[in-house]
């Protein structure tokens, strides 16, 4: 079958988004790693299907698969771009878009300025629910990494992640120490690894190694975790501009009890379709 497809991304976190409300193919495994590939395929950081939702309560179901294969919870840059996608190629006229995830239900909203801001649901701060192994919720957890001891939050956002606090980003070890945490067992699903410097509280640097991809220019969820990892330890407020390689994103969350706002750009960058 030939899929038409839309190559869009988040701050340069890149995206294949796949529309399976006009078009009926299911996606296999083999579909996604293809379709991901740089070399065999088109080439993105995750895939994005958009398709009918199971709730009625809602518009549009949103699937997210990283460029290894694995179906995920939630991704934050690509919650941008599903907004854009969805309103771009008519699948709806609201301004409000209500999205099912796997995780839970999320609000796409585009702003004056043609940004795209999103209610990105709770953060989860207990451990079972991160998922992280720990005896009780604290501020940031102390991991024994090849027998160094690290400091580190722990924060779902539907996705779990871990955030470590550097003196600078642009030094910090995460290609050597972003997979070995990916892995750590004390996430038994895996996480998402943010490395955050603070440049004062209502702004950071953020660079992110993410679960089954790797390094990415951005992370959505990255960044929301990284806000609520630094205000549980008293060192930001309340609204955060998150810098990351590919740009900025803003944060805001004013604690527990209470989502997390994200605003950000979303762009489209070409259409096509590939032999399936
Ligand atoms: N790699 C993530 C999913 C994509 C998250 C990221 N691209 C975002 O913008 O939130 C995970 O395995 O949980």
């Amino acid at each position: 079958m030939l899929l038409h497809f839309t190559k869009m991304h988040g701050l340069g976190n890149d995206f294949v988004v796949i529309d399976l409300i006009t078009q009926r193919y299911r996606l296999r495994p083999k579909d996604i790693l293809l379709i991901a590939d740089r070399h065999f395929g088109i080439g993105c950081d995750q895939v994005l299907v958009v398709e009918h939702p199971r709730n009625p309560d809602v518009d549009f179901r949103y699937r997210i698969y990283n460029c290894d294969g694995s179906e995920v919870e939630q991704c934050g840059n690509g919650a941008r771009c599903f907004a854009k996608f969805v309103l771009d190629k008519k699948l709806t006229g609201k301004r409000k878009i209500k999205v099912e995830t796997s995780s839970g239900i999320i609000e796409l909203g585009v702003t004056a300025d043609k940004q795209v801001r999103v209610n990105m649901g709770k953060p989860q701060l207990k451990p079972a629910d991160i998922p992280f192994q720990a005896e009780a919720t604290a501020p940031s957890y102390n991991l024994d990494v090849d027998g160094q001891s690290l400091s580190l939050g722990a924060v779902s956002m539907g996705n779990p992640h871990g955030v470590l606090v550097v003196n600078d980003v642009a030094t910090a070890p995460v290609l050597e120490l972003g997979p070995v945490l990916e892995a750590h067992p004390r996430f038994p699903q895996k996480a998402n690894i943010g490395f955050m410097q603070i440049i004062d509280r209502r702004n950071i640097k953020l660079r992110v190694f993410e679960r089954g991809v790797g390094e990415t220019l951005a992370c959505g969820t990255g960044a929301c975790a990284a806000v609520v990892a630094g205000q549980e330890q008293g060192l930001l407020d309340q609204s955060v501009t998150v810098t990351l390689p590919g740009g900025a994103l803003l944060i805001e969350w004013r604690g527990q009890g209470h989502p997390v706002m994200m605003t950000g750009p979303a762009t489209t960058v070409f259409e096509g379709a590939i032999q399936l």
